[in-house]
Order: structure tokens, then C-alpha cells, then sequence
């Protein structure tokens, strides 16, 4: 039989397939480096360091990520990203994994106050990030920018103005009943799973006028999804360049129960007249978010995405902060003890405290500024350039090129643990890796080198909700136990970053009346 030409008109072999499609991504990628190579001279062609040029060293970074985030190394990645620094340029590297846009991993509070406020316009959450979270929050105020994003955030203001958070009872229902679950004096138990409980009760209770009961009922479906699709979530955005072909039926099944569990209380509210969500809304006991949001907007998805959204923001981030709290308290008897000092020259062993009495616990704030200050909440953050922009030189150094579609990934975690932005340490000023919240008493941080809340525009809106409900939580819990005892392995905690960072090992504690 005569040998089949290469080239033919018949049907192609499965060999000549796959050529044809390597040969086409490799002209593709070819391209697609090209323009952007262009592009980025155009713009003025300055680079930080790069962790690698080619696509095979993009694809090595992309696998090191997800395997560090699955394997809750990202803390020590991104601090490793910066051996790469240069004098010149020592807390910004860059690395461009497809082809068409660049990475930049930045621990310098210089570039997290140009995208927080000084070009505030220039960076946002972009189309990308919207699009990779939009089944989750919708077009909710996290994921959306400039007009749509100012909408949601006066949506949403009036519900954080002082006199509902300095409304306590919230907070007394769910620790009172979170205390009454704790095991007796002396024994073992963990901690951390009572705060994740009782912060999503609280806040869908704040939200939604009832809570998930999850401090009653453990095993509920609506906390396992929620876990689940955050899980995912962070996946999908470490895995961003690759994020279209990671399986998602779990992410989409959870999604699914969050909605059955909430649509109903829209519906519900949806279905009271004008007339009746007035007469609600004047009566503080039965007011809730939902119905400030109904009083605004009668679209069930707006609704829908701003409850999902703040839902995220208020529940995980206040757990993990008391967790972490509990955490080094638990091993350093003596500020446990300086604490509970204050908390009883204030409010005494039982009283409730009040919003005033709160405010006015220096050391009980700065016990949460030093936990915030070591575990900020959310470690790691992304903005995207929304047009042709630069990042400051270090030190007198060009201005650094960023262009439309860059992504700037910063680390609260990381540059708040950078020694060098620090005094030296000394007798008043303990080092900045020791949990030390006398050294609020004399010091504050320089601009910018702390911002677990973010800065900016876009700063955190229920900063004092948190702050108040986790003082009231800690009150509580010093009042009621002389010490608190840590009965794992201190050391080896380990930081688990999800969107939120935790610890690892949860937090198991004895505590004794
Ligand atoms: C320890 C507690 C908390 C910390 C450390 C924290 C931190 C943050 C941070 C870093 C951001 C910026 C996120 C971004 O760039 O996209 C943020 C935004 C936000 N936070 Fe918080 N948060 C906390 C608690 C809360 C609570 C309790 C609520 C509400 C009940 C809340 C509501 C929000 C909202 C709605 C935003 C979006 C603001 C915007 O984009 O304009 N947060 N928070």
C-alpha cells in the first residue's frame, strides 16, 4: 500500500492533530508575549525583579502556589517570593505566567497606599476578579468597582452607623448561650469551633433576624457549605490563570444550599408593603439588615448578593481574630492576667458590658490591634490595574510599569511581620514575631505598615462591629475564667490561609473558673 502523504485531504491522523494544536499555541503564546512586550514599553518599560521569564517557569510558580496553599505554606512562599528582590527593588517581584499579564507580590506599605488610596481609581477588583467570584457574591460589594461598588457601599452603610452596633444584645445572646456549652472547668477542648459557631449565629442573626442555631446544631448543612465553597473560592483564585478548568461541582452545590437557606427570608420580606417595612423598620427589636436592604431595593439578587458578601466578611474574619487571640493569651499567663485586671476594675466579674465600657479597655484594644497586627485576618489581598499605572520606586528608584489587566497581590501577613519596619527591639519594645500588646502603650505603627482593616475608600465597613463584638466576647470569657491553659503543641501551630487566616490546628484550651 503507498504511504499516506503528510499532507492530505482526508481525515487527519491523531498525531497530526495535536502538532497542528501545539503549533498554534506556540504561535499564540508567541503573539500574545509580543503585544504585551509592546505594550509594556509603550508604558515605560520599567520591571521589578521577575521570578522567571518563559512559560515553563510561569507554569512552575503557578503549580509552587497551589501547592503551598494546599499545603498552608503561603505565609513562607511569599516570604521566600522576595529572594528574588534586588537593592534596588527588595519587596516587589514580578512574574508573567500566560503571557498576557504580569504578577506582581509586593510586601512594601509604599505600594499598598498607592492602590488603597493614592491611585485608589487606577486599581480595583477588575473584570477578572468579578468574574471568578461572581458565582459566590455576586455583584455584591466586594466584587464590583467604581459606580456599582459606591452603590453598594451607601447600600450598606447606614446598617454599620454606631448606635445599631453599640446595640449589645446580639452579642450577649450568642456568647451567653456559647459560655453555657463550654465544657467544665479543666477540661480540653477546642476553642476555636465555638467561634466559628457563635460569629455565624451572630451574623446571621445581625443579617437576617435569626441565626443557623450552629452553636445548637453543629452539623448544620449551611455551615459545611459555607466552609466548602471558601475552600474553593481560594483555590479558584490561586489557580486564577488555570481557574476555567477546576472542577466545580461542589463550589456549585454549596452555593445551592446557601441559597435555599437564605432566598426564603428574602422572599418573606420581599413580600411586606411599604407600609409594613416602615412600621418594622421603626421597631429596633425585629430591624435587621435584610430589612435596610429591602427599604432600598426590591431586587431579590442585589439582596442576595449583598447578604452573601457581608456574611463572608463578618462571619470568619471575627472567628479566626478570638481564635487567634485565645490562642496566644492562652500562653502568656501574665497579659491574660493584666487583661482580666482591667476588664474588672471596668465592669467588675459579671456586669454586662457596655459600649463605653468597652471603648474604654485600652488594653483590651490593644490585646486585639497586637493579634491583628500578627494574624490579620485576610493575609492575602489582589488588585487589579484598571488602566496603565505604575507602582512607587523604592527609595528614589523609576517608578514601576504596570499596565490594564496587571494583577498586584499584597500581604498584610507578611509585610506586618517585616522586622525592619519595626523600632529595634529593647526593653519597651518587645520583637515585632512576640505577641506583646504593651507595646500599643507606647508606640503606634508607622502609615500604612498596618492595615488589617485595608485603608482607603474600600476599608473594611464593619471595622467596629468586629472590634466591638470580639472586645464583648473577650469580657465575657475573661470575666467568667481566672486562666486559660493551652493543651496542644504551642509551636507547632501552624497558619492556615483560606480567604481568612487560621490556625491550623484549632485552638484547644482548658479553661478553669
Ligand atoms: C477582624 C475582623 C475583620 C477584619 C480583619 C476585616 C478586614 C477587612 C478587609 C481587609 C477588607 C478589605 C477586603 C478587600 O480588599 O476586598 C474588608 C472589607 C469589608 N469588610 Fe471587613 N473585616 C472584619 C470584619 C468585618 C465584619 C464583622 C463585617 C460586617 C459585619 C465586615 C464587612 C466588610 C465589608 C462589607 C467589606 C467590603 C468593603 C468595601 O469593599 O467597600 N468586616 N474587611
Amino acid at each position: 500500500m503507498p504511504k499516506q502523504p503528510f499532507l492530505y485531504f482526508g481525515f487527519p491522523h491523531a498525531a497530526e492533530v495535536v502538532v497542528a494544536v501545539l503549533t498554534g499555541a506556540i504561535i499564540f503564546q508567541i503573539f500574545v508575549r509580543l503585544n504585551y512586550a509592546r505594550k509594556v514599553r509603550s508604558a515605560g518599560n520599567v520591571h521589578a525583579p521577575m521570578l522567571g521569564k518563559g512559560p515553563f517557569t510561569g507554569l512552575y510558580w503557578l503549580y509552587a502556589i497551589g501547592m503551598a496553599q494546599a499545603h498552608n505554606r503561603l505565609q513562607a512562599l511569599f516570604e521566600s517570593l522576595y529572594d528574588w528582590g534586588t537593592p534596588e527593588c527588595p519587596n516587589l517581584v514580578e512574574i508573567n505566567i500566560t503571557g498576557g499579564r504580569r504578577f506582581f507580590f509586593t510586601r512594601e506599605p509604599e505600594h499598598v497606599k498607592t492602590i488603597l488610596t493614592g491611585k485608589f481609581a487606577d486599581y480595583g477588583k477588575g473584570p477578572e476578579f468579578h468574574h471568578v467570584w461572581k458565582p459566590f457574591l455576586g455583584d455584591s460589594i466586594f466584587t464590583t468597582d467604581h459606580q456599582q461598588w459606591q452603590k453598594s457601599r451607601n447600600l450598606i452603610r447606614p446598617m454599620f452607623i454606631k448606635n445599631r452596633v453599640s446595640d449589645l444584645a446580639i452579642f450577649e445572646r450568642s456568647t451567653s448561650l456559647m459560655l453555657k456549652q463550654f465544657p467544665k472547668s479543666g477540661q480540653t477542648f477546642d476553642i476555636m469551633d465555638y467561634f466559628y459557631r457563635m460569629t455565624i449565629d451572630v451574623t446571621t442573626n445581625f443579617l437576617l433576624g435569626q441565626s443557623v442555631n450552629s452553636l445548637q446544631n453543629p452539623q448544620s448543612e449551611f455551615v459545611k457549605a459555607f466552609t466548602e465553597v471558601q475552600r474553593m473560592q481560594m483555590m479558584l483564585t490561586c489557580l486564577f490563570p488555570v481557574q476555567r478548568f477546576v472542577p466545580r461541582g461542589r463550589y456549585s452545590r454549596g452555593i445551592k444550599v446557601l441559597e435555599d437557606f437564605i432566598v426564603p427570608f428574602i422572599d418573606r420580606t420581599l413580600a411586606l408593603s411599604d407600609y409594613e417595612l416602615d412600621q418594622v423598620s421603626k421597631s429596633e427589636k425585629s430591624f435587621t439588615f435584610l430589612h435596610a436592604l429591602a427599604s432600598y431595593t426590591r431586587d431579590p439578587k442585589v439582596i442576595r448578593d449583598q447578604l452573601i458578601a457581608v456574611l463572608l466578611a463578618g462571619r470568619d474574619t471575627t472567628a479566626a481574630t478570638l481564635s487567634w487571640t485565645l490562642y496566644e493569651l492562652s500562653h502568656y499567663p501574665a497579659i491574660y492576667a493584666k487583661l482580666r485586671s482591667e476588664i474588672f476594675s471596668v465592669v467588675g466579674p459579671t456586669r454586662q458590658p457596655t459600649y463605653e465600657d468597652l471603648k474604654a479597655m485600652k488594653y483590651l484594644s490593644h490585646t486585639l490591634n497586637e493579634t491583628l497586627r500578627l494574624y490579620p485576618a485576610v493575609p492575602f489581598n489582589i488588585r487589579f490595574a484598571l488602566t496603565d499605572t505604575t507602582l512607587p520606586g523604592f527609595r528614589g528608584q523609576p517608578d514601576i510599569t504596570v499596565v490594564a489587566g496587571d494583577a498586584v497581590i499584597y500581604s498584610a501577613l507578611v509585610m506586618q511581620r517585616r522586622c525592619d519596619i519595626y523600632p529595634v527591639p529593647s526593653s519597651e519594645f518587645a520583637p515585632p514575631q512576640v505577641f506583646s500588646p504593651d507595646r500599643w502603650d507606647h508606640w503606634s505603627p508607622p502609615p500604612w505598615t498596618y492595615v488589617p482593616f485595608n485603608g482607603g475608600p474600600r476599608i473594611c465597613i464593619g471595622q467596629n462591629f468586629a472590634l466591638t463584638e470580639m472586645a464583648y466576647v473577650l469580657v465575657r470569657i475573661l470575666q467568667r475564667y481566672e486562666k486559660v491553659e493551652y493543651r496542644g503543641e504551642w509551636e507547632k501551630q501552624f497558619h492556615k490561609a483560606e480567604i481568612v487566616g487560621t490556625p491550623g490546628r484549632g485552638v484547644p484550651v482548658a479553661c478553669f473558673t
